[in-house]
């Protein structure tokens, strides 16, 4: 799905964050957002999935304004077709790693569902096989990301928002981490990263400095 920004401004307790900003982020590819600290890289990320609203301009997803989306309609889009590896945000503390993944509870133990292949495969992926049956409250900042990681690919999103992937890993799990965004953006995915990191820039195939207008006046 083709997620864009509009021209928006968005204002935090009354000081500017962004300032007519304007971003294509396009399906089977992964676009960067970067810029210096403070310049409203998680906030833009925010705006593009729904998360805050916007001042002024648009959000459009495949061509249709969704800024004026009703709860339930954003509620929707989050549901079918959003997931988010941001940092403290969305996993349930005093859940298993388990249910986080799969927002069931039924699905290790003794009842095993049709879906359990895939909660295994998705967390094989991202280190954290074995590690099913504890609490996420006890996982580290990394471990969360990858845990939230393991959400997206067990819901195989359609569009993936995410911030600061790489920034409390290591090196082997950073590329690992590089790698599963890859493959999502190769798989036609839209995956749209706010990050500082090099190596991670390196990967994208597209790269939007935040700020860039504001900074031309
Ligand atoms: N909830 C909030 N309350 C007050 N100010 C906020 C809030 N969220 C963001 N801001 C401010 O908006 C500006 C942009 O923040 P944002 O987190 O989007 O920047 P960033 O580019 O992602 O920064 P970093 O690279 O340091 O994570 C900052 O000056 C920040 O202090």
């Amino acid at each position: 799905m083709l997620v864009e920004a509009k021209d928006i401004s968005v204002a935090i307790g009354g000081r500017p964050v962004l300032d007519g900003e304007s971003v294509r982020c396009k399906p089977g590819i992964m676009t960067a957002l970067v810029g210096a600290s403070g310049s409203g890289k998680t906030t833009l990320l925010h705006c593009l999935g729904l998360l805050l609203p916007v001042d002024k301009g648009s959000i459009l997803i495949d061509g249709n304004d969704v800024t004026k989306y009703s709860a339930s309609e954003r509620r929707r889009f989050w549901r079918d077709h959003a997931a988010f590896v941001l940092q403290d945000y969305g996993i349930m503390d005093e859940e298993s790693v388990a249910f986080n993944v799969t927002l069931q509870a039924s699905i290790i133990g003794r009842r095993i569902s049709g879906n359990k292949e895939q909660l295994i495969q998705s967390l094989e992926q991202t280190g954290l096989i074995g590690r099913e049956n504890e609490l996420a409250g006890h996982l580290s900042g990394g471990e969360k990301q990858r845990l939230a990681l393991s959400r997206a690919i067990y819901k195989d999103a359609t569009i993936l928002f995410v911030d600061e992937p790489t920034a409390s890993l290591d090196s082997t799990n950073r590329h690992m981490v590089i790698k599963l965004l890859t493959d999502f953006a190769v798989r036609g995915r839209t995956v749209i990263v706010s990050t500082h990191d090099s190596e991670m820039i390196d990967a994208c195939d597209a790269i939007h400095q935040v700020g860039s207008k504001a900074l031309s006046h």
